[in-house]
């Protein structure tokens, strides 16, 4: 049996349906991480196996309209994220044709994709318009750059969205799976519940630290009594920031704790047993190792 496995990135100006295709060909799961804002580097927003391959989807956060310069440097790592992918799915929409915003990003595929990256078009919304602008707009796309492909789908209704998967699962490069199947569908969950935790510490936080913490679901049990037991591992990147997120005699990571294991409970409808440790990892951001961990291979300058 040969197996393929790999990562696919999904970009495309805001609006353009990444959410809704991701849900369509993942599960309605994830749904609920993709109104996050922009926090993170690169993670993986989640996993679907199509026959033998496994396909792993990779956030492009921010790649538009950098406001700040934390959020210039996010924009640069979107796009290593998507270079690092091992394809690109551009998703531009049917009614709205080939913007100034998609363009500036075929422009940017151009000058930064390394060469033979197979990067496909997905022309969504085609419930909105006639087949002829379809033709059209894709003949006009596929001049401005060699698409590997060209698809045409509705994410919302559907149509399309399997002959897409195929292909991707097939493009992938042949190798082990990233997660055991089994895992996959618990997947979604531990990044939800990270995500929650991620989401208090920010606010209780405010501008201290948010973009050098991360969280990550180490363990998960489900007890035969009909509760859970989750055990969460919060990294900061430096000693002095343990105490921060600690707080005078650990009030303040009792509190983050308090406060995400009510939300988490709730989304689950169970009671929740929330464990959360605060370690150092410096430099988590630069740190390689913390991107093959999740099978991204990160190269220097990246970020
Ligand atoms: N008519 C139509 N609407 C769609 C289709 N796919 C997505 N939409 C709608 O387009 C809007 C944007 O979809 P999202 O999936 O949130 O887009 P996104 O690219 O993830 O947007 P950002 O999170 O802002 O980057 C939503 O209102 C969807 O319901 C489609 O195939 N047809």
């Amino acid at each position: 049996m040969t197996t393929r496995a790999g990562f696919v990135a999904l970009i495309g100006e805001p609006n353009a349906g990444k959410s809704t295709l991701l849900n369509r060909m993942v599960g309605a799961k994830v749904s609920i991480v993709t109104h996050k804002v922009q926090t993170t580097r690169t993670r993986i927003r989640g996993v679907c196996m199509e026959g033998e391959s496994q396909i792993v989807f990779v956030d492009t956060p921010g790649i538009f309209r950098p406001r700040r310069r934390l959020d210039r440097s996010m924009v640069k790592a979107a796009w290593g994220g998507a270079s690092d992918a091992d394809i690109i799915v551009l998703l531009i929409e049917a009614h709205r044709g080939l913007t100034e915003g998609a363009q500036a990003i075929i422009g940017r595929l151009k000058d930064e994709m390394p060469r033979g990256k197979p990067v496909a078009l997905a022309i969504n919304k085609i419930d909105r318009v006639k087949a002829e602008t379809l033709l059209a707009l894709a003949e006009e796309a596929n001049k401005a750059f060699p698409f590997a492909r060209t698809f045409m789908i509705s994410a919302e209704r559907g149509h399309g969205v399997q002959d897409l998967r195929e292909w991707l699962a097939a493009e992938l490069p042949e190798g082990p799976w990233f997660y055991p199947e089994d895992q996959i569908a618990d997947l979604p969950m531990r990044m939800i519940a990270a995500e929650m935790t991620r989401e208090k510490l920010t606010l209780r936080l405010h501008e201290e630290l948010p973009y050098q913490l991360t969280v990550e679901t180490e363990k998960w049990e489900d007890k035969p009594d009909g509760t859970t037991r989750i055990d969460q591992i919060v990294y900061v990147a430096r000693d002095g920031h343990k105490g921060i997120v600690l707080g005078n005699r650990g009030e303040t990571i009792k509190a983050i704790g308090q406060a995400a294991r009510a939300e988490i409970s709730e989304f689950l409808g169970r009671t929740v047993h929330l464990f959360l440790q605060v370690k150092v990892r410096p430099n988590w951001l630069d740190e390689p190792e913390r991107y093959s961990e999740m099978g991204l291979d990160f190269k220097d300058g990246d970020a």
